[in-house]
C-alpha cells in the first residue's frame, strides 16, 4: 500500500489552476479584449488581421486574451466564414533559446509545417523556407510572438513579416501578421523607427489588476479547482442582506468542516462531466448543476462575472475560508497585480492544507503558500545570477556564515576578492561590486540599509541576507564556479577593519 491516492479530499480539479490552464472568458479584460477585437477583425473581411503589440506586466492576461481572441476567430471562420481561410501559430520567443530572429522563424517554419526546425542555414535561407510555407499554406497567417522582447535588437524578423505583402517575400494570397506580446516597455521604445512603425499598427495596454478583479479571477477558478465549491447564480438563490457588492465576505457562510467522502468525491466527478440545461457557471464555458442541498447553503461575497453576458453569480465554499481569497488577492494587488502569482498562491496554500490533512484551506495556508512561493522566486534569481553576482552573494554568505552581517560594503569587497582569486575569476573594481550588491539588494536576496559613515563623511552602506544563510550555500554550492568554495574558512581567515 503506497502513500498515493487517486482523489484530494481539498481539490476536485485542481490543473485549472496549473500555469498551463488558459479560460475562454477574460471578463475583467473587456476593453482590452474589445481593442483586440478591432485589430483582428480585418481578418473576417477578408483583408488581413492589423499587426498588434499586447503589453503589461508579468500575469496580466495577455497571452490569455491572445489565446482566447484567437479562438474565437478560428471559430468563427470554421463555423460562420465561407472565405477566412485561418492559420495561428504561437511561438515564445523566450522558450527553446529563440533569441534571435533565425531561431524565431525557424520555429514558425516548424509549426507551420510540421516538419523539424531548419539548422545550419543561413538567416535569409531560414526566412525564405518560412515564407514560403506561408506561401504553401496562403490566406489569414496570424503569428503570435510572445516574449518578443527577448528578441533584444535583433529586429530583422519583426521589419521582415509585416511588410511581408508588401515586399513580395509572400504572395497576394497570404495575409500575415503578428501578435507581439511583451512585459518590457523600454524594448518597444528603443526599437528601430521602422520597425515600429511596420510592426504597430495597434497597440493594447494591460494594466495591472487590482484586488477586486483578482477576487473575481480567484474565485472562478477555485469553483472549478476545489471540492465542495461553486458559484451560484444571483437570480436563482435566495441572497443573504450582506451579498450587496460589499466585498467583505458575509459572516453567514458556514461551511461544513468535514471533507466529502470517496463516494460524494465520485459523484462531484460525475456530476463535473454532465453539461445541465441553466447558466454557465466556469470560466471555461463547462456547465454545473447545483444540488438541492447546495443552493440552500448559505452564500458569501460580492457578486461576481463568468463573462460578458451580464449574469452574476454568488461564490460559496465549503473548503476555503472566507478570508483566503480576499487575503490572496490583497496580497497579489500590493504587489504586481499578477494573475499568476495570486493563482499560484491559492494552489500552494491548498495543497498546504492536503498535505497536513486538514479539512479546510484557511488564512493561514495562504500566508504560509505566499512565503514558499516567494522564496521559491528568490532561489530562481539566485540560480540565474551572472558569475560575478555570484561571487558578491558568496563574498556576503561567507560573512554571514562568520557572524560579521550586517556588514560595510568595503569589508565584503575585501572577501569578494580572495574568493575570485581562488576561483580565477576577473576582479571588478569596487564601484562595479557595489552595481551587484545594490541588485542583490533589489531582487530581495539582500537586504541594504543606509547607515552614517565614520569621520570621512556622507552615509555609507551595509548589507546582510535577507534570504536563510543554508539557502544561499546550497544555490552557491549547486554553481560550478563556486561550488567548491568553503564559506565557513572563508569568512573565519579574513580580519575585518
Ligand atoms: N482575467 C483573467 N481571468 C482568468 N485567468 C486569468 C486572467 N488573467 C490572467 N489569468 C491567468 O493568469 C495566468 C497568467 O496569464 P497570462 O499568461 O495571460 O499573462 P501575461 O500577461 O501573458 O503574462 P506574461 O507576460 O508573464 O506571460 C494564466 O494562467 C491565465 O490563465
Amino acid at each position: 500500500m503506497t502513500q498515493f491516492s487517486e482523489t484530494s479530499p481539498i481539490f476536485k480539479r485542481e490543473e485549472v489552476l496549473r500555469e498551463e490552464h488558459y479560460p475562454d472568458e477574460l471578463p475583467e479584460r473587456k476593453g482590452e479584449m474589445d481593442d483586440l477585437h478591432m485589430s483582428l477583425a480585418p481578418a473576417a473581411r477578408g483583408v488581413g488581421a492589423n499587426n498588434v503589440f499586447l503589453h503589461g506586466k508579468a500575469g496580466q492576461g495577455k497571452t490569455a486574451a491572445a489565446q482566447a481572441k484567437l479562438s474565437e476567430l478560428q471559430q468563427h471562420a470554421e463555423e460562420e466564414s465561407d472565405h477566412l481561410n485561418l492559420t495561428t501559430c504561437y511561438v515564445s520567443c523566450e522558450s527553446h533559446d529563440l533569441s534571435t530572429s533565425y531561431k524565431a522563424a525557424s520555429r514558425i517554419y516548424q509549426e507551420l509545417t510540421g516538419e523539424t526546425r531548419p539548422t545550419g542555414y543561413a538567416t535569409d535561407v531560414v526566412m525564405d523556407m518560412m515564407f514560403e510555407a506561408m506561401n504553401d499554406i496562403g490566406g489569414t497567417i496570424i503569428i503570435v510572438l510572445d516574449e518578443i522582447d527577448t528578441l533584444g535588437d535583433d529586429d530583422r524578423i519583426l521589419y521582415s513579416l509585416p511588410r511581408a505583402r508588401a515586399q513580395g517575400y509572400v504572395g497576394d494570397h497570404v495575409f500575415p501578421s503578428i501578435i507581439g506580446i511583451s512585459n518590457d516597455l523600454q524594448w518597444r521604445d528603443n526599437l528601430s523607427p521602422k520597425v515600429k512603425s511596420s510592426l504597430y499598427d495597434d497597440s493594447v495596454l494591460f494594466s495591472p489588476y487590482d484586488a477586486t478583479q483578482l477576487q473575481q479571477i480567484l474565485r472562478r477558478r477555485a469553483a472549478k479547482a476545489f471540492r465542495d465549491t461553486e458559484l451560484v447564480p444571483v437570480d436563482g438563490a435566495a441572497l443573504p442582506p450582506d451579498a450587496d457588492g460589499d466585498s467583505e465576505p458575509a459572516e453567514s457562510s458556514t461551511p461544513s468542516q468535514t471533507a466529502p467522502d470517496d463516494d460524494t468525491a465520485e459523484e462531484q466527478q460525475t456530476h463535473d462531466e454532465t453539461p445541465v440545461e441553466g447558466p454557465t457557471v466556469s470560466e471555461d464555458s463547462e456547465t454545473e448543476e447545483l444540488t438541492d442541498e447546495q443552493s440552500d447553503s448559505p452564500l458569501a461575497g460580492t457578486p461576481i462575472q463568468v463573462d460578458n453576458s451580464g449574469q452574476e453569480y454568488i461564490f460559496r465554499s465549503g473548503i476555503l475560508t472566507d478570508d483566503v481569497i480576499p487575503l490572496i488577492a490583497a496580497l497579489s494587488a500590493q504587489d504586481t497585480g499578477d494573475a499568476r502569482q495570486a493563482i499560484k498562491y491559492l494552489r500552494k496554500a491548498g495543497e498546504l492544507a492536503d498535505k497536513s490533512d486538514e479539512p479546510m484551506v484557511t488564512a493561514e495556508h495562504a500566508r504560509e503558500a505566499q512565503a514558499l512561493v516567494e522564496r521559491e522566486a528568490v532561489v530562481e534569481a539566485m540560480r540565474e545570477m551572472t558569475t560575478q553576482a555570484h561571487l558578491a552573494l558568496a563574498a556576503l554568505t561567507a560573512l554571514e556564515l562568520s557572524g560579521d552581517a550586517p556588514v560595510r560594503a568595503k569589508p565584503i569587497y575585501g572577501v569578494y576578492k580572495s574568493i575570485a582569486s581562488e576561483v580565477d575569476a576577473d576582479k571588478l573594481g569596487q564601484r562595479r561590486f557595489k552595481d551587484h550588491l545594490r541588485e542583490l539588494d533589489m531582487q530581495g536576496i539582500a537586504d541594504g540599509e543606509k547607515v552614517a559613515a565614520g569621520s570621512i563623511g556622507g552615509p555609507a552602506w551595509q548589507y546582510q541576507l535577507q534570504v536563510d544563510t543554508e539557502i544561499a550555500v546550497e544555490v552557491l554550492k549547486d554553481t560550478t564556479r563556486v561550488a567548491n568554495i568553503n564559506f565557513k574558512t572563508i569568512g573565519d581567515d579574513r580580519s575585518l577593519p
